[in-house]
């Protein structure tokens, strides 16, 4: 099973690298990790098992930070934290295909299992997104999203090209909000 000393942490050039496309079929230890990935996201959610095993709560994992330089992520966000429908996703080769102009940002600011630090300030991100994205069969998805789950999944989704939260904060104002941004209610 995944835990924390798996994680690598900022600073670790891994994080900052543009990762490698996936190929179909995939290796049997690509899918294992990618299940792996999401059992880690249901494991930090569950206190038991976050307690047991020293785990930090989180709702997604991209492959990079476990040192995989591939294009794989696992989302998991529970019915309470989804409006009452629980979204739990492993998505090969995500990409985002369309967009909304408007943008949205967490009231809290975002937090990273990479960064063992607090960074406060406002991430704008895409309040709507189209994407696109492979299962672990090969078969293509298309899937638009919005609210908190664009949000963890443009995050993730960044993971893959090396782009973490922090970049995206306003450094002369990070905790301004911009005109064209409306906080995630
Ligand atoms: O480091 C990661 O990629 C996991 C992040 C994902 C994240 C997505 C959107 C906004 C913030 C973080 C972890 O979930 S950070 C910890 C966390 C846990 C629960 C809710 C929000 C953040
Ligand atoms: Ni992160």
């Amino acid at each position: 099973m995944i835990t924390m000393k798996d994680i690598i942490r900022e600073g670790h050039p891994t994080l900052r690298k543009v990762a490698e496309e996936v190929t179909f079929p995939l290796d049997d230890a690509s899918k294992q990790t990618a299940q792996d990935m999401l059992e880690f996201v249901k494991n930090s959610q569950d206190p038991e098992l976050a307690e047991k095993y020293d785990l930090r709560p989180g709702v997604g994992i991209a492959a990079p930070q476990i040192d995989i330089s591939k294009r794989f992520i696992a989302v998991y966000l529970s019915e309470e934290e989804n409006d009452g429908q629980e979204f739990s996703r492993i998505m090969f080769n995500p990409k985002i295909i369309s967009h909304s102009a408007g943008k949205t940002a967490l009231p809290t600011g975002e937090g990273c299992l990479s960064v063992d630090r607090k960074v406060a300030g406002i991430v704008p991100r895409a309040a709507r997104v189209k994407i696109q994205y492979f299962d672990q069969d090969g078969q293509k998805h298309e899937e638009r999203l919005r609210n908190y789950p664009a949000i963890v999944v443009q995050h993730e989704i960044d993971h893959l090209n090396g782009v973490l939260f922090f970049d995206r904060i306003d450094p002369d104002n990070p905790l301004a909000l911009p005109d064209d941004v409306e906080l995630l209610g």
